[in-house]
């Protein structure tokens, strides 16, 4: 059933509301996929939360518009943002059957819409989103035998091969809309409805096609193959036959339409795929979901399969057959406990809390003192409160409802189950897949603190809160346009590093340091503006912030017993961790206050909606009465400890590992800097206009975060709800931790895995934006980094400008081989001993 989805035509002025239709398609249908023909807002909010996949189409009329770039913007902002990823949009249909209308024009434009659409899509940081676009069978010239299938002569090079270029390189896929309906004759009905015939046979393959849907398939895929674009997936973007249609219509009855439908989904869900494409499977959309009185022509008006008032026409097999009873007792062969659904709001566990201890039930347990008190939090009370009054009534799961807020589990929720994904095959089924389960983040013990009870981006759960936070960081600090507009700052700040540099010719020079300082001031200067002369590295009166920050990272990415068996987080108090995370929360706290302070003290005196910073932003929110998600400090704070905690770290440190990579590999530094001087000839520094022609210096960078990347374990995860991997069953509540190490090191992808060697990704479409599941330094799915387009560019130019003026080398005595390359205990992982150089100037004249 997993492939069969469904076409939610409109055409009708009969049919039940969308909330109605969502509501349906959930509980009383199979279908786990709708597609719509317009970017209907109320159908898509109908459906968030549903766990139902939505394609929703740009209509033709917006083609020629949606090709501007920022018109696409505006459309993703408009028709996407506001509803994704609660509504799972998975793709976007730019047009429908575009190329039978025959419009040069729109033909021409079709394609540039596609692809700024799918530049919109990134820009607002959503990278799992598809762009395709459905066709008529009538792009073929010829589909007979189905070996010969050719597109039409002229399109098929003009329009086909660079449409199917950007479907390779966004790993997106040829819609097309096969219906045997409108190809059979008197000869080939059985042939057309999946009924016993001869079959057709194509000399040229030896093949045997036993019906039509199969032979049109294969026709697609040869002319894609004639191309050379045979690795494209295949989507069937509608396929159907009417039930009615005008008397005396041929081969138009309900019986061939039960035929036609049945034996497809059949056939579909079989997997034996078609003679040319063995054993795959495509994802089909039926056509359609309800009879539409509105379109012209009796046949057109009945494909649906479902009358508007929700009675089924027929049953192609999707229709839910009703829950069997539960079993009389429940199987007590394990355990069980009651624990808060992981979406039941701090108000509704505070009232079970109240409810339990007011029934009389002892409560000492959770009071200020009592052994079950640490982690002081009302989830982790109520998790006590609702689990003694379960057990106490004889655990029955009516006593663990608690109102829809109680869910009962097997896991003993003292202590975590955890899975660990070291497998790139289970990382892609996870991000594809299941990436809704496994969107949550558990409430780590120090994250919790110093994220201000989980009031950022990173920490915060999955939810409207994470939702609302993460499109206010990435529009107003990691969006593309917003990245571009602090290119000045980037190059500022880079000249003032080389600078550094140049003031230390020929003596040691701690590259750790300065690539902290140069990422931290880079992103002081965008996320608060503090000016060039307050750089944060260089602060001596206080404690140095770096400091406090390696102090946080160590508390963040360190070992903490409470993650793991809550019952046990008293340790904390007598090993000292409390302590510590106490002094360091205090000394954060006051940084951020100070930011704060100083941004309402500038707001009070200017400030004009173009020179705002992120905390400018974030103040006016605050202030903002219709905001739907209210801001206090707290949750400014908590964001302000994002941009440091996810944010400086990690471009540092991968700048610090591709310098000790280089300085080991003499060879690949020489290439690198051949090419930088090479690219900035005759100019005085690299700047960022040159960097996209640095290939080997982009190969250089891939391959460091392959073999250091700053985050090895990602970010953990939780699962929101349980669900099947690989046969297994994931219960809700697991904590995942993805070994991006062992995966990015995994002798199945990689040969040679440890050697550093840049060259293993040229020409090869590896890319880091979480597509490729062996490649997963930011991690994927909806939680994956949304950071990529404000780090790389800095990388990337430190890189390019240190390696352009200077010649380095290792400090005197020392030997490659005794260079320490140690990792450091963190959240990020960086060198355990800084990486110390020596550089000497480069004649460039
Ligand atoms: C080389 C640089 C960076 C690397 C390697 C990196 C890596 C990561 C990884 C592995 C995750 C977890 C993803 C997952 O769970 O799938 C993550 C999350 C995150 N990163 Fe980055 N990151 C980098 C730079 C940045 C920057 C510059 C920022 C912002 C200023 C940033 C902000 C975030 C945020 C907010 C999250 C949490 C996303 C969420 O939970 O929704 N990162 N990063």
């Amino acid at each position: 059933d997993y492939f069969i989805g469904i076409n939610y035509g409109t055409v009708a002025n009969n049919l039940p509301p969308p909330s109605q239709v969502a509501g349906f398609i959930r509980d009383k249908t199979t279908f786990n996929k709708i597609k719509i023909f317009d970017p209907n807002g109320d159908i898509i909010r109908a459906f968030a939360d549903t766990g139902v996949w939505v394609t929703v189409t740009v209509p033709n009329g917006e083609i020629l518009s949606v090709a501007k770039p920022t018109s696409a913007q505006w459309w993703v902002e408009e028709n996407v943002v506001p509803f994704y990823p609660r509504t799972r949009i998975d793709r976007i249909c730019v047009g429908n059957e575009v190329m039978a209308t025959g419009d040069k024009n729109l033909i021409a434009h079709l394609l540039p819409a596609m692809k700024a659409i799918h530049e919109a899509l990134l820009a607002a940081g959503i990278h799992d989103i598809q762009v395709s676009t459905p066709h008529s069978m009538g792009i073929m010239a010829r589909s007979e035998p189905p070996s010969s299938g050719r597109f039409r002569p002229v399109y098929d090079r003009v329009i086909f091969a660079p449409m199917l270029q950007f479907h390779r390189e966004t790993k997106s896929p040829f819609m097309i809309c096969p219906y045997p309906f409108f190809g059979f004759n008197d000869g080939t009905l059985d042939y057309a409805l999946f009924k016993d015939n001869n079959g057709v046979y194509d000399e040229a393959t030896g093949k045997n096609y036993t019906n039509m849907f199969d032979a049109q398939l294969d026709a697609v895929y040869s002319a894609m193959k004639d191309l050379g674009y045979d690795d494209v997936d295949i989507v069937v973007a509608e396929t159907g036959w009417p039930s009615a249609g005008d008397p005396g219509q041929p081969g138009v009855s309900l019986e061939n339409a039960v035929s036609y439908n049945v034996n497809l989904v059949k056939h579909v869900n079989s997997g034996v795929g078609t003679p040319l494409m063995p054993n795959r499977t495509f994802e089909t959309y039926l056509f359609s979901l309800f009879n539409e009185d509105l379109k012209p022509g009796t046949s057109e008006q009945n494909f649906g399969l479902f009358r508007p008032d929700f009675s089924p026409i027929y049953d192609v097999g999707i229709l839910r057959k009703s829950q069997p009873p539960p079993p009389a007792m429940a199987p007590q062969a394990w355990k069980k406990w009651c624990v808060p659904r992981p979406d039941a709001s701090d108000a509704a566990l505070q009232s079970n809390i109240d409810f339990v201890c007011g029934s009389g039930l002892d409560c000492q347990p959770i009071k200020d003192g009592g052994p079950c008190y640490e982690p002081n939090t009302v989830r982790a009370h109520a998790s006590y409160a609702m689990n003694a009054f379960y057990q106490v009534n004889g655990g029955n799961d009516y006593d663990c409802n608690f109102i829809n807020t109680g869910l009962v589990t097997v896991n003993d929720p003292s202590s975590i189950p955890t899975l660990v994904v070291s497998s790139a095959d289970v990382a892609k089924e996870i991000f594809r897949t299941h990436d809704v389960a496994f969107a949550g983040r558990p409430a780590l013990y120090a994250a919790r603190k110093l994220s201000y009870n989980c009031c950022n981006v990173s920490f915060a759960p999955y939810g409207d809160y994470w939702r609302e936070v993460r499109k206010i960081l990435v529009l107003e600090l990691l969006s593309a346009k917003r990245v571009q507009s602090f290119s000045s700052i980037r190059d500022e700040e880079v000249s003032h590093l080389v600078q550094q540099v140049g003031n230390s010719l020929n003596s040691s020079i701690n590259i750790s340091a300065l690539a902290l300082a140069l990422s931290n001031n880079v992103v002081c200067r965008v996320a608060f503006g503090k000016g060039s002369n307050e750089r944060g590295g260089e602060n001596n009166g206080e404690k140095m912030f770096h400091e406090i920050l390696y102090e946080t990272q160590e508390l963040l990415g360190g070992f903490n017993i409470a993650d793991y068996f809550p019952n046990m987080a008293w340790i904390n108090k007598v090993n000292g961790l409390d302590k510590r995370l106490e002094k360091n929360f205090r000394e954060l706290d006051k940084y951020y206050d100070k930011v704060i302070e100083d941004h309402v003290d500038s707001r009070n005196r200017i400030k004009q909606r173009d020179d705002e910073d992120l905390v400018d932003v974030l103040l006016r929110i605050q202030k903002d009465p219709n905001q739907d998600v209210p801001l206090q400090d707290s949750h400014i704070k908590g964001l302000l400890a994002d941009i440091f905690i996810a944010g400086t770290d990690t471009s540092s440190t991968t700048i610090e590992w591709v310098m000790a990579e280089l300085i080991l590999n003499p060879r690949i530094m020489k290439k690198a800097q051949q090419e930088v001087r090479q690219v900035a000839k005759g100019k005085h520094k690299v700047q960022e206009t040159d960097l996209y022609k640095l290939e080997y210096l982009k190969l250089i960078i891939k391959e460091t975060l392959r073999l250091h990347p700053p985050a090895p374990l990602l970010v953990p995860r939780v699962t929101i709800s349980s669900c099947k991997i690989m046969d297994y069953e994931v219960p809700a509540n697991t904590r995942i931790l993805i070994n991006a190490t062992a995966i990015m090191t995994d002798p199945k992808y990689w040969e040679d895995p440890l050697t550093f060697l840049p060259e293993r990704f040229l020409n090869k479409e590896i890319d880091y934006r979480g597509q490729n599941f062996e490649f997963l330094p930011f991690g994927a799915g909806r939680r994956g980094c949304p950071g990529i387009n404000f780090s790389i560019p800095l990388v990337e130019l430190a890189i390019a400008n240190l390696l352009f003026h200077y010649e380095w080398s290792l400090l005197e005595g020392l030997k490659a081989k005794d260079l320490d390359m140690e990792e450091a205990l963190g959240l990020t992982m960086h060198k355990k001993t800084p990486l110390c150089l020596v550089a000497s100037y480069y004649e460039l004249y």
